[in-house]
């Protein structure tokens, strides 16, 4: 067997660490972690963690330092726009978005013309504006931007946003959402095609454990008199499965479901005269 490994960059420590080491548990790689190690090697998958920071990642990718890497896509967009996106991952998702002070009077971008924006995400930023026609300057920091307004640093921040509580602690307020991010699994340019091998596997992995999160089992019980009707808003992962119930006339019905569409069609199953509906967690999903 080949001792090639693909090398993958994970957050060493923030927002994405946790959910990032859990989707590789889910896809079945043990990864034994030391907890002041900054390397660590899978047991019983060809992979290597590499424990970096967030913004030094795409660097990292670009001069094929680590070979894939779980990051914020929004970082990828302010300095990796040569990185290739994969997947994404479904967690930490938020927006990059520009704010103002809540006392100013906002009627459009153009109020911002000439101002002083502070931002950890100039790049951004600056093709945002470049965009619109609007010229400003730009403050770089590097983090607690929301406090640039209260301490007369600048008119306007942009910054990530997601439930918008420091926004509003800073008595500020969103008026563009320049884009929105979420993690994904980025790939480097310099990838070697035995670590693509891996990768391919990687992936595959990967998208059995995003299917299965958004996809719940469900069974219910249903009169045959309108068992068709009940199947057209199941279609399943090719079709329901039908069985007969003990009861005459009933009978129970058990498909896959994407979650959000479950809570959709709820109320017309139930109209439908289904019953007994049960609804399961999915552990892999290989379609
Ligand atoms: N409040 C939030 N809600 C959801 N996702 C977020 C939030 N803040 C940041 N993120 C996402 O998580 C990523 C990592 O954020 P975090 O604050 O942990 O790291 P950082 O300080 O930007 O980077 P570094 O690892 O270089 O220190 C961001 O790039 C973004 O994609
Ligand atoms: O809309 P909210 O839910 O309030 O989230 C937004 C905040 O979260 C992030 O900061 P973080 O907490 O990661 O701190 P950091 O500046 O140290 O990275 C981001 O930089 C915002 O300040
Ligand atoms: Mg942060």
């Amino acid at each position: 067997m080949s001792k090639e490994k693909l090398r993958i960059a994970v957050q060493k420590s923030g927002r994405l660490n946790e959910d990032s080491l859990k989707i590789l548990k889910d896809a079945g790689i043990s990864i034994d972690n030391g907890k002041e190690q900054l390397k660590a090697s899978s047991r019983n998958f060809p992979l290597e963690v590499l424990y970096l920071r967030n913004g030094d990642i795409p660097q990292y990718l670009r001069d094929g330092v680590v070979d894939v890497a779980i990051i914020g896509e929004n970082v990828l967009i302010e300095k990796g726009q040569d990185i290739i996106h994969a997947e994404k991952l479904g967690f930490s998702k938020c927006r990059v978005s520009l704010a103002v002070p809540k006392s100013l009077k906002y009627t459009d971008i153009n109020d911002l013309d000439g101002k002083k924006i502070a931002t950890s995400y100039p790049n951004t930023v600056n093709a945002f504006l470049e965009k619109k026609g609007i010229s400003a300057e730009l403050h770089i920091i590097n983090g607690s931007v929301e406090i640039a307004p209260n301490i007369g640093l600048a008119d306007a921040i942009c910054d990530i946003v997601s439930s918008g509580s420091t926004l509003f602690k800073n008595n500020l307020k969103e008026v563009e959402v320049m884009l929105k991010s979420e993690a994904v699994l980025a790939i480097s340019p310099k990838i070697s095609s035995d670590r693509k091998e891996i990768l391919e596997k990687l992936q595959f992995r990967l998208k059995s454990v995003l299917n299965a999160r958004t996809s719940k089992y469900i069974l219910l019980n249903a009169p045959n008199a309108r068992l068709d009707d009940i199947i057209k808003l199941l279609p399943g992962m090719r079709s329901p499965t039908v069985l007969p119930l003990a009861e005459e006339g009933w009978s129970s019905v058990h498909t896959v479901i994407n979650e959000e569409r479950f809570w959709e069609v709820i109320d017309e199953l139930k109209a439908y005269g289904a019953e007994g509906i049960l609804v399961a967690p999915i552990e892999k999903m290989v379609i």
